[in-house]
């Protein structure tokens, strides 16, 4: 590192080491560094730094001084002091000894340039006598600008425009530091200088006049001797800086504008300092103290002179935050190095919008350390299709949002007001866009969670429901499970609110929700309705398989308690079975559909959800009869119930009493009437039809309308129906047609072949009865068995067997026995002769000659196989069991 001699003058920085590469790499005081990524210490600005070069290179690190000074943070709280004048005038040690800084002064023997360019440097004074809250106005910067009329440049004056304009661009105050000998000088006392500064201002703040701050000229006369006294040299001043306003070219509109309308004027005579050097630290101590001190009033504060009115004005004040101020002074300098114009309102719109936006950005760090972390969690829940619930959500954000947008305002509000209000609001839309998208999508999980808890706690209510034995009541587990998911999604909601932003309510979501709940639960309530009505159709199947039933095996009976029918005349159970069908099914259903309404009004269904189930019900329920009817007159049910309702006929008497058939009844046309009866049953089966009206029961009239809101859903599994379902090409004609001409036809013959099969019985049994033994068989008997009937009557054993014998045979006829014991002699006899025939069939199928033998025996077991091939499941041992029931 450089070293420097106390003075600074034997040690005087080099210059940037940036611009000569063969310069180590080591930090120079002008505060340049040599090494990349090397970061400066305060050690390394011990002497300030050189923010402008004699190069005219504006210093990168000024950032770094002013953090390391302190005061990159103080927003307005710092001011800013500029000195000029002639080379080697004294101003970087009247600098010194007013601030305390360590500008290098130069040697007293040696008069050539030291200050190259313009050093910066904080004030390391500290005013003791200021409380300690007031020590932020210790924060004073001072450019110490290059002299004047050096030598060193020569005729070359641009650096010093530059320096000038740069300073009056930057500084509060600008001090004129000249000798009082230079006093009535053109470019001894800088008039020229100050022309062109005046220029300048006139060309600067023109475009925003009144924003223009004002500017002190604190002409500092140096090593004044006290002949002339300071109000001399103060008009002589005055007068000079007015000629010069007077001859300035000034811009439209502004012709008439006086010096002071921009500029405040100081002055103060310091005494010699070699000469009188006692006095020269006093005035200068003096002085220190009008810089560090705040304002004061001359009048309230008793001050007689006016040497001790405070410099530092709010009114001179830039207006330039602290953190801006590199970026701006930067901008400030290559805009006037570059010759261009210089428009400082507009320059103060780009620091504006430059720091607004570093601002914003650094705010920005806190802001999304806690939501980030959020905004992930909620992205993964979507992704994994289970939003989830993020806890305390508002809180969390409201803080960060609180955060972000004060610290923003703290930190920005000190630029440009527009600039500031615009970016306020692009980071207010920036940080609430996020936080919305956070907001919504916590209520779309809250929702989500929402809709399938209910529908959860509906079902697991339903089925806990179920297991009980009082059952349960829909409707109210539907409205507990609501109140609870909206209470809970209130909450969620709740805790997700911001404080203090706009937008932030959940009023339409919450309807959304609530609109939603009522779809689920309507839902729900269909799906109930659905179990309902499958429950009820269910019960009506089961009851009309068991009351339908019953009316179809009332045909079984032919007799329907009149007795043998007479000719042409049906028994009430034949003729009015329809009617009675009809009527069973319509009161099943409506019992049913009482049942159901009461049900669904539990569940609050609407009259048009209960509408379309009870028109569902009742087509199912049409349904299921067909479906009872169709199994009830299939082939074989119907023909035994046929032979049932014809035996009952022919068989039985008026009385119910099984008939004994003899030679001299008349079976023929008892059994031709019992089977045309049952004949004409077949044509009043086939269509279903009431007696009233010998027309189809009104089964679209019964049905009716489907109603309005009948989905397609709802009939998907819905058989179409003749009479209701039109289209679908069946009319009701056809519904109502139980069996086709063809099987009538059928269902005849083979019924004709059944019952001539009984008639044929009947007949056999009737001559079997015929058969009687002649007397004469009886007296030839008795010659013939006359010794065994003396033996028997001998015999003691054979007696008591035949007394047995007797006595069994006395309580047979008593208990009416005997015919029974017949009938099954009977069917033993004809199973043997069964059994006999088949072992003949097996035993002849062997030779050719047997073959014959089969045909003669299939011939004479007719009536058997008929009976077989008519369909009937009765074997001849469940025959002998009804004939046992009957008796
Ligand atoms: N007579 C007199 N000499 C002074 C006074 N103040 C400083 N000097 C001397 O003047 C010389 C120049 O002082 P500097 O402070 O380096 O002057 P400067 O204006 O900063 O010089 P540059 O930076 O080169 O422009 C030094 O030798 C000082 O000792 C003063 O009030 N009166």
């Amino acid at each position: 590192m450089a070293t420097l001699s106390p003075n600074g003058t034997s040690g005087r920085p080099t210059q940037s080491t940036a611009r000569h590469p063969t310069a180590p790499t080591v930090m120079t005081m002008n505060g340049h560094f040599g090494a990349v990524g090397e970061k400066p210490t305060a050690e390394h600005f011990e002497h300030g730094i050189q923010i402008i070069d004699q190069e005219k290179v504006f210093n990168e690190n000024l950032p770094a001084y002013l953090q390391s000074q302190k005061v990159l943070r103080a927003g307005f709280n710092y001011h800013l002091i500029s000195v000029f004048g002639s080379q080697s005038t004294g101003k970087s040690t009247l600098l010194n000894y007013l601030f305390g800084t360590q500008f290098g002064v130069m040697s007293e023997a040696d008069r050539r340039q030291t200050t190259k360019g313009i050093w910066m440097s904080r004030n390391k004074k500290e005013d003791a006598s200021a409380p300690k809250e007031q020590r932020m106005a210790e924060n004073i910067l001072v450019m110490d600008v290059e002299g004047t009329d050096g030598r060193e440049r020569g005729e070359d004056q641009d650096f010093e425009r530059k320096s000038a304009l740069f300073a009056l661009a930057t500084s509060e105050v600008l001090i004129v530091n000249i000798w009082e000998h230079q006093v009535g000088l053109y470019q001894g006392a800088n008039m020229g200088l100050l022309k062109t500064v005046f220029e300048v201002n006139l060309q600067v703040f023109l475009k925003d006049a009144k924003s223009v701050p004002r500017t002190l000229l604190f002409f500092v006369i140096r090593d004044h001797l006290g002949t002339t006294p300071l109000a001399n040299l103060k008009a002589t001043l005055t007068q000079d800086l007015a000629r010069i306003w007077s001859t300035l070219s000034k811009p439209p509109g502004m012709e008439k504008s006086q010096i002071g309308d921009y500029f405040d004027f100081a002055f103060v005579a310091l005494p010699h300092k070699i000469l009188q050097p006692e006095k020269f630290e006093q005035e200068v101590r003096r002085l220190g103290t009008r810089f560090r001190e705040g304002y004061k009033d001359p009048k309230r504060d008793g001050l007689t002179d006016d040497r001790d009115e405070a410099i530092l004005l709010p009114a001179y004040h830039r207006r330039i935050p602290a953190d801006g101020f590199p970026i701006y002074a930067k901008g400030v300098w290559e805009t006037i190095d570059s010759n261009k114009d210089l428009d400082l309102p507009t320059q103060q719109e780009l620091l504006a919008q430059f720091r607004c936006d570093e601002i914003a950005k650094e705010v920005l760090v806190a802001f999304d350390a806690v939501v980030l972390p959020l905004e992930e969690r909620q992205a993964e829940g979507v992704a994994s299709g289970k939003p989830s619930i993020l806890a305390a959500l508002g809180v969390a954000i409201t803080g960060a949002r609180k955060a972000v947008l004060a610290n923003f305002e703290v930190e920005a509000s000190r630029y440009h007001k527009g600039v500031f209000k615009t970016k306020q609001a692009e980071l207010a839309s920036k940080v609430d866009g996020r936080l919305k998208t956070l907001f919504n999508g916590q209520l779309s999980a809250a929702h989500k969670a929402g809709l399938h808890d209910f529908s959860e706690g509906v079902s697991s209510a339903v089925k806990a429901g179920q297991k009980r034995s009082n059952g349960y009541d829909f409707h109210t587990i539907v409205q507990n499970e609501k109140t609870k998911a909206l209470k809970s999604y209130e909450t969620h909601a709740h805790t997700s609110l911001v404080e203090g932003a706009p937008w932030s309510n959940y009023q339409s979501q919450l309807n959304l929700f609530r609109k939603d709940l009522d779809e689920a639960s309507a839902r729900l309530r269909k799906e109930e309705m659905r179990r309902l009505a499958t429950r009820s159709e269910r019960w009506v199947k089961a009851k009309l398989a068991e009351s339908v039933g019953l009316e179809f095996n009332k045909l079984g009976s032919g007799r329907g308690g009149s007795g043998a029918p007479a000719e042409g005349e049906k028994p009430a159970t034949e003729k009015d079975l329809w009617d009675r069908i009809w009527n069973v099914f319509t009161e099943t259903v409506s019992h049913a559909e009482t049942r159901f309404t009461d049900r669904a009004r539990s569940f609050d269904a609407s009259p048009e959800e209960v509408e379309v189930g009870l028109w569902r019900l009742r087509r199912k329920s049409w349904s299921a009869l067909r479906d009872k009817i169709e199994e009830e007159m299939m082939e074989g049910n119907l023909l035994l119930k046929l032979q049932e309702n014809f035996e009952d006929k022919f068989r039985y008497d008026e009385d119910g009493v099984p008939r004994l058939w003899r030679p001299t009844d008349d079976i023929e046309s008892m059994y031709t009437r019992a089977r045309e009866s049952t004949l004409e049953l077949i044509p009043l089966l086939a269509r279903f039809k009431l007696s009233t009206t010998t027309a189809p029961p009104p089964l679209d009239a019964w049905i009716g309308e489907a109603p309005t809101g009948v989905t397609a859903a709802d009939e998907e599994d819905l058989h179409p129906i003749g009479g209701v379902d039109e289209d679908e090409g069946k009319t009701l004609e056809e519904e109502m047609t139980v069996l086709s001409e063809a099987k009538r036809a059928d269902l005849a013959t083979r019924f004709k072949k059944t019952a001539d099969g009984v008639y044929v019985e009947a007949k056999r049994s009737a001559i079997g009865g015929m058969t009687q033994v002649p007397l004469y068989f009886y007296g030839l008997l008795l010659a013939l068995g006359w010794n065994e009937i003396v033996a028997v009557l001998r015999n003691p054993v054979y007696f008591i067997f035949l007394i047995l014998a007797a006595v069994g045979a006395y309580v047979t006829y008593t208990l009416n026995l005997w015919g029974p014991i017949l009938r099954m002699t009977n069917a033993a006899s004809s199973q043997g002769l069964e059994i006999f025939r088949e072992k003949l069939r097996e035993f002849l199928e062997s030779s050719d000659t047997g073959r014959q033998a089969i045909g003669m025996s299939q011939k004479a077991g007719y009536s058997m196989d008929t009976l077989h091939s008519n369909g009937t499941t009765k074997t001849n041992a469940t025959k002998v069991d009804d004939d046992v029931d009957e008796i």
